[in-house]
């Protein structure tokens, strides 16, 4: 399968004049990072390869190792914009730093265990030069804006000959991928070179300024658009060539290992958009103990009920079930192929999905409401009773390879975390298909107190992403406990893959089920992760975090959700549809947390707008109130980028796609198409249906064209076109 995938990619890069000798190191380098994930290569007549390929020549090109086709002719290559400014992977995973003792503050970059991703080099700039000025010069913004951004027109400028939304790079249709261009012809063209104020009377109309009233709000920085005076279009006040005409290459990130070589299959990091910087944290396998957390351990603990210690070899292979299954009703929670059970798996399902009252218990007093110490001591909110499995332990006279001992054999299939699109930050998926109930992780992390993952919350309550979860699953059965017996796992500073994995709120693939496996007290416990239906490679895993989106004290702290989920929790995000949409003011801005040096000193390319110095966010107003915001989804080439919004009516997802456009100011403008994408919320951040979303987007009339002019650190609507 693999030789005759391998054939049929060289049959397809000789016929582009490429020598096998060269690319074959490259295939081999795309399957480490997709985790020979075939199909995934294969796409689009194996366009990914080609891309990879010709990016890491213009790389070894521009930095002086290569001094040209061996063949001495430029193979002809596909048409590509998306990619042009990526690089192809750098294995980069060199840090071997001890790992850091427990600390209590965040670890800094020196402290991480993890490598950065190599910065591109100067090298890596390119020059690209807009057409003559004159060629466009007569035309009206708006229409040269709605030619380039319709979604259904067919385009025919060359510059816009992929319609907004359609991926460039890897994602061009099949009928298009053999549009063979040499690569020097290619070029990123301007709209206009006038500001979009000369143009048309609607956008002299003063920039809408809005109040921001948000978790991260966005700089505010109420400038009034002003009309530049004309300048050339590629010359900055200094008289040096735009900046915005530099296009900065882009390095994947990809890390081999995260775990450093702790666990026996490697964990590696991928991102694909080049952009994030490499989460900060010490990965450990184990959950390790922070201060007075008090856990006891002590083979004198457990009695002899308790375990099997007359067994051998496997437990399962008996014909009775040992004194280890009682706990799960005489019955092992696990198959001989080391799935769980159907029944069992089903029941801890239902108990997270679709809790009934009496799966609740409530404390008198709870130690979550005691950890705040304050004034407003509330009632206990109630803690779900759970299912728990319990696995053979030390006191056993089976061996490791007992069937009862999944979780404690650790992590057994491929994961890699990765950078979502739909601005969850990084996410977890299998490199290879998951049957239901297979065991995938155990959350690992510091084991605190509960009192102090308050203190802890508290001083970081600005942090975006939070790493907690509470081991409450049987805070019930006693009537008081201790502070240090009140125990969570902070997976914040130490802790395994299972810290990326983000939250769904309904039908979500994975379920936590607790795991005694060295303590018969359940004060800790192990909390590890279970398909709950199959899962397909490379789709994103998420669980249920049990967060309630209006409690501001909960442990984990609430976000704004994106889970995509028709079932939704989080009410405080309105649904949009298109109506609203198409009647909203649309703001982009980049977000405070990432500030970018003003005015830039680089480029404002859009590139560098979404590179580690700058988050871009599309905010949608009616009127002076906040309905929705998204963060960057989809960047295709150096102009064109899109954002996804959850839609009202369930499954859609609408699109604010946007164009960038070089004027003659020293800002870039933008324009802006909606459009819906048919498919479905959850195969969005999947390659393949990005194309389809934007080819069936394409069908639909845009329903909007909205004309954008770039202040300091907003982008101001400026005209609102029907
Ligand atoms: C345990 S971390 C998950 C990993 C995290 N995405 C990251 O980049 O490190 C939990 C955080 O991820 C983000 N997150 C998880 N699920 C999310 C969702 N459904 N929508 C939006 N953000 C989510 C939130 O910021 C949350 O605090």
């Amino acid at each position: 399968m693999a030789h005759n995938h391998m054939n049929e990619a060289l049959t397809v890069t000789r016929g582009l004049g490429i020598p096998d000798q060269e690319v074959i190191p490259v295939y081999k380098n795309l399957l480490k990072v997709y985790g020979d994930n075939l199909e995934f290569i294969a796409e689009e007549n194996y366009r990914a390869l080609v891309d990879a390929y010709f990016e890491q020549k213009d790389d070894s090109k521009q930095e002086g190792e290569v001094k040209g086709m061996k063949s001495g002719k430029e193979p002809e290559r596909f048409l590509s914009v998306g990619k042009e400014e990526r690089v192809f992977p750098k294995l980069d995973h060199t840090s071997k730093k001890p790992i850091s003792k427990e600390s209590k503050t965040p670890l800094t970059s020196s402290g991480s265990q993890l490598s950065k991703p190599s910065k591109p080099s100067e090298s890596k700039y390119r020059l690209v030069h807009p057409p003559p000025r004159s060629n466009v010069e007569n035309s009206n913004f708006i229409e040269q804006v709605k030619n380039k951004i319709s979604l259904n027109t067919p385009p025919t400028a060359k510059p816009f000959d992929r319609p907004l939304g359609e991926p460039s790079s890897s994602h061009v249709s099949r009928e298009k991928k053999l549009l063979l261009k040499p690569r020097k012809e290619k070029h990123y063209s301007p709209l206009s070179p006038r500001p979009i104020s000369t143009i048309h009377p609607e956008l002299r109309k003063p920039p809408v300024k809005v109040g921001v009233k948000m978790d991260n709000p966005p700089l505010e920085v109420g400038v009034k658009m002003d009309n530049p005076p004309l300048k050339k279009a590629n010359t900055c006040e200094n008289g040096d060539t735009h900046p915005f005409f530099k296009v900065q290459k882009k390095p994947y990130n990809f890390l081999e290992d995260i775990s450093k070589g702790t666990e026996k299959v490697g964990i590696s990091l991928l991102d694909e958009i080049g952009n994030e910087r490499i989460p900060k944290f010490n990965y450990i396998p184990q959950s390790i103990i922070y201060q007075n957390a008090n856990i006891n351990i002590s083979l004198a603990r457990i009695v002899d009920e308790d375990c099997c210690s007359s067994c051998s070899g496997d437990c399962l292979s008996s014909s009775l079930p040992c004194a280890c299954a009682c706990e799960t009703g005489g019955e092992f929670a696990y198959t001989p192929q080391g799935l769980l059970k159907e029944k069992f798996l089903k029941a801890c399902i239902d108990m997270k999905e679709q809790p009934e009252d009496h799966h609740f218990v409530y404390c008198t007093d709870c130690p979550i409401e005691r950890s705040r110490n304050d004034d407003k001591f509330e009632k206990c909110k109630g803690h779900l009773v759970r299912k728990f499995i319990k696995e053979c332990w030390r006191k056993c006279g089976c061996d490791m390879k007992c069937g009862n001992r999944v979780v404690q054999r650790g992590i057994s299939r491929r994961l890699q975390v990765f950078f979502t699109s739909e601005g969850k930050g990084w996410g977890v998926r299998p490199l290879d298909p998951l049957p239901e109930g297979a065991f995938v992780c155990e959350y690992i992390g510091e084991v605190l107190t509960n009192m102090e993952l308050y203190n802890r919350n508290k001083k970081s309550s600005k942090d975006r992403h939070t790493y907690p979860v509470t081991l409450d699953a049987d805070w019930g059965s006693e009537g008081f406990l201790k502070d240090e017996e009140a125990l969570c796992l902070d997976g914040t500073y130490h802790g395994n893959v299972s810290r990326f994995i983000n939250h769904r709120c309904s039908d979500p693939n994975l379920v936590d089920i607790p795991v005694e496996v060295e303590t018969p007290d359940r004060h800790f416990y192990h909390l590890a992760f279970f398909t709950t239906r199959k899962v397909a490679a490379l789709e994103e895993l998420t669980w249920d975090y049990g967060i309630d989106f209006n409690d501001k004290y909960h442990p984990i702290k609430a976000f704004r959700c994106s889970c995509g989920s028709p079932n939704c929790r989080d009410k405080t995000r309105k649904r949009l549809d298109f109506e609203t949409l198409s009647k909203a003011v649309v703001l982009l801005s980049l977000s405070k947390t990432r500030r970018v040096v003003f005015p830039p000193t680089t480029s404002w390319s859009l590139p560098s707008l979404v590179s580690s110095s700058a988050a871009l966010r599309c905010l949608v107003y009616l009127g002076n109130e906040l309905m929705d915001w998204a963060c960057l989804d989809r960047v295709w080439g150096s102009d064109q980028f899109a954002f996804f919004f959850q839609s009202s009516s369930s499954r859609k997802r609408l699109l604010v796609c946007s164009t960038l456009a070089i004027s003659s100011s020293p800002w870039p403008t933008f324009a802006l198409a909606i459009g819906s994408s048919p498919a479905s919320p959850s195969s969005v951040g999947n390659k393949s249906n990005v194309y389809n979303i934007s080819k069936e987007s394409r069908d639909r009339k845009p329903l909007t064209s909205i004309g954008f002019k770039i202040s300091y650190n907003k982008l101001f609507v400026v005209s609102d076109q029907p």
